[in-house]
Order: structure tokens, then sequence, then C-alpha cells
């Protein structure tokens, strides 16, 4: 089993990502990490926030000289932020004379249950966790799977198929040039009129003080049939990535394959029909996105997953003062205007993560060595069948 546990404020001294069960002897590069981090601080619609910013891990524990020690790794990245807020975010401290509370809750962030259901006066006790900053420890994470995944010929990408309401139409099929293109674009749409209207759409409504959001679709390649289960709900992948990408931030929708447009058509045009080419079992198509009975059927998995806009609003909704209990307009916070870029790779690590769980559990081992044995003996058995 591997886990892991985050911790930190967005704009406390910074963000720590225990991670637990990882095999021993995995080569892991720092590089590879930081450079998921990166790719997350992108897009275009972000605010000035990630100009402040640049995410790098700091690893304290687990790793010697470059090799996982099968032991917790500890992840630390710095909010360079900080140093700005020392005082409104003081640990021991008291709070500052002039500390301006946050009392007017914005529509469509934590800042009212969260208040209530913590008893915080100061919304600040509640945005501060509830922010999306958290991704960067959960990006360090999946960065740690995805190496995991890479060893055993499993690799992942995400892109960006539409931002306020403008859709990608020609997506490319062949992976690289996916990637090329997606990588390309400011918005991680690997259409490029699509990508040029999106950033339109996304400028239109910073103009507006207003907000976009969108969808973003994650591929895993190179999966090997029976990762996840139908024996228990709570095995299934598909219900396992749906439950993991919907606790991002913002997110509100998940598809698997076809998702809801499978709902529409008959099964003949849904179902992907079965062949063997001599050598093993083939997909003509993918409907299924991968997955059938919560079970990896080897072929990509593709899931798409929706992203509502941003909910600090420079022209903000109508809300109500916590202390005053008087109508006012939501509180402002320096705020993205799109994230559905950085989402899309918060995602795809996320998915590196759930997958690479999977995995695990699957072939065992507490050293990557045993690991590969058992995946070689179940290849051979595959292979057989
Ligand atoms: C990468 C990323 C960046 C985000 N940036 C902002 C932001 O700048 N301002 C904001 O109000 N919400 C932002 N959000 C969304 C909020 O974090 C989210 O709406 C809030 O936590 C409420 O959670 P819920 O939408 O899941 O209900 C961002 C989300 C993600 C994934
Ligand atoms: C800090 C990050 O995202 C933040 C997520 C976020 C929110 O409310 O979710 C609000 C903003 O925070 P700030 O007011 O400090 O700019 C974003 O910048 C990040 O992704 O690194």
């Amino acid at each position: 089993m591997i886990r892991y546990l985050t911790a930190g404020e967005s704009h406390g001294p910074g963000l720590t990502v225990i991670v637990e069960g990882f095999p021993s002897n995995l080569p892991v590069s720092r590089e590879q990490i930081d450079e998921q981090l990166r790719r997350r601080q992108q897009g275009y619609g972000r605010g000035r926030r990630q100009q402040i910013e640049s995410d790098r891990v700091e690893v304290t524990s687990g790793i010697r000289f470059g090799k996982t020690l099968g032991t917790p790794i500890t992840m630390h990245i710095t909010n360079r932020d900080f140093t700005h807020w020392t005082e409104k975010m003081a640990v021991w401290d008291a709070p500052p004379e002039n500390l301006k509370q946050v009392t007017r809750p914005r529509p469509g962030h934590a800042d009212l249950a969260g208040a209530i259901k913590y008893d915080h006066e100061d919304i600040r006790d509640v945005l501060e966790r509830a922010s999306a900053r958290n991704t960067a420890t959960v990006v360090a994470a999946g960065a740690l799977a995805r190496q995991l995944l890479a060893r055993f010929g499993i690799e992942l990408t995400a892109h960006v198929v539409e931002i306020g309401g403008v859709r990608a139409t020609c997506i490319p099929s062949e992976w690289d040039a996916l990637i090329q293109a997606a990588d390309a674009s400011p918005v991680r749409c690997a259409d490029a009129e699509a990508s040029d209207r999106m950033v339109a759409r996304i400028d239109e409504a910073k103009a507006k003080g207003d907000t976009v959001g969108g969808v973003f679709e994650i591929v895993v390649r190179g999966c090997p049939v029976g990762l996840g289960s139908y024996a228990h709900p709570d095995r299934r992948l598909d219900g396992r990535l749906a439950g993991a990408l919907m606790s991002i931030q913002a997110i509100k929708g998940v598809e698997i394959g076809l998702g809801f447009e499978a709902a529409r058509r008959f099964g003949s045009q849904v179902h992907d029909a079965i062949a063997h080419d001599g050598s093993r079992y083939l997909r003509p198509t993918n409907g299924a996105g991968g997955l059938e009975g919560g079970v990896t059927n080897g072929e990509p998995i593709v899931v798409r997953v929706a992203m509502k806009p941003i909910s600090t609003l420079y022209t903000p909704l109508m809300s109500v003062d916590m202390k005053t209990k008087q109508p006012e307009p939501a509180a402002v916070e320096r705020s993205d205007y799109c994230a559905v870029p950085a989402a899309s790779v918060v995602g795809e690590n996320v998915a590196a993560w759930v997958v690479a769980e999977a995995f695990v559990e699957k072939f065992g081992g507490d050293s990557v060595e045993q690991m590969e044995d058992h995946v070689r003996a179940y290849q051979a058995r595959v292979a057989r069948r």
C-alpha cells in the first residue's frame, strides 16, 4: 500500500507531503519532481502569485544517493510569498493590531461553510487551507508515482479540451504529437486554433472581472490488464480515479471513456469489439476508456475532468458580512482568472498516484526488484491467455 498526507497553508511558511509505502531501490530524480511543479505553475490566466513562487522540493527523508529507501519520503515546498505574510500568518505571535479579517465569504469557495463548520471568525483561517496552493504537494507525490510507473512503461499526459465554452475539435491522436501540441499552447490545448480562442475567452473574462472554467482530458498509456478490481466497490479503479480527481479543488465532473455521451447512444455504438492478433487481445475502439468492471483492460485509460470557474471574482457577487449580517459584495483576494491548464497538470499527477497505488497493490514487493519479478511473472501468464 502506498499513501500520503499533506499539510500547509497557502501563505504560511510552506507545504509538506509525506509519502509512505514506496518500494525501495527506485532511482528517483529531483529534477523530474520539480519539472511537474513547474508545469503546474504554468498556463494562461494565472494570477500574480505564480510570479512570486518558483516551486521546488526539498527532500528531508526516504531517499539516499538518489534512490528510495522504502521508508517515508518527506518533501517540502517553501512558500516564497510567506516573506510578505510573516505577521498575518505568524505561527506563534499574537495577531498584529491592524489585522484585517476576511468576513465576506466568496460564493463558490469554502469560505462560508468552512467558517461555520470550524467556528472561525476570520475566513482567512479557512481559505488558507482550502486554497489550491496545496495542489503543489499533491503534484509532488504524483511526480514520484509517475517515476515508479515509468519504470514499468506506463506514461501519462493531459491536455485541455474546453475553456469557457470554447471547444477543441482537432486533437492529434498520435502520442508525441499530442504532447508537443499541448506543450506549445499557453492553455495546454493541442488544437492551435481553439487554443487562440480560449486565450481570447480568458481575456474577455478578465476584462469583466470574471472567471472561466473548462474541461481537460487525461490519458494513461501502457497499463497492464488487471489493475483495480470488480470484486468490491472500493477496489474499482474507475471509482478511485473519479474520487481522487473530484477531490481536486473546483473539479465538478469526471467522465471515463465516452462518459455522459455513452448514455445517449445504442450499446453497439458504445462498447468495444474484442479481437486477437495472435499474441494479444485488441480493441479497435476505446469507448470504455481503458476500464471495464473497474479493471484496466490494456487499452489507454481516458478520463475527462470538468472544472468550474474560479470562485474569486474581481467584480464580486453579493454576499453577507458575517460580522454585521448586512449584504455586502464578496471579498476579493488576489486570484487566478482561469486555472484549467494548471488543473490539468494536477489531474495528470493525481491519476499517476491512483494508478501507482493500484499497481503496487497488484504487484506488491518491498523493493522495485521484487516488483519487477512479480510483473514479469504476471506478463508471462497474460501472454498464455
Ligand atoms: C490550480 C487551481 C488554482 C485555483 N486558483 C484559484 C484562485 O486563484 N482563486 C479562487 O478563488 N479559486 C481558485 N481555485 C479554486 C478554489 O480552490 C476552489 O473553488 C475552492 O477550493 C472551493 O472548492 P470546490 O470548488 O471544490 O468546492 C483554484 C483551483 C485550482 C485547481
Ligand atoms: C497559490 C496557488 O494558487 C492559489 C489558489 C487559490 C485558491 O483559492 O485556490 C488562490 C490564489 O492564491 P493567492 O491569493 O495567494 O494568489 C492562487 O494563487 C498555487 O497554485 O500555487
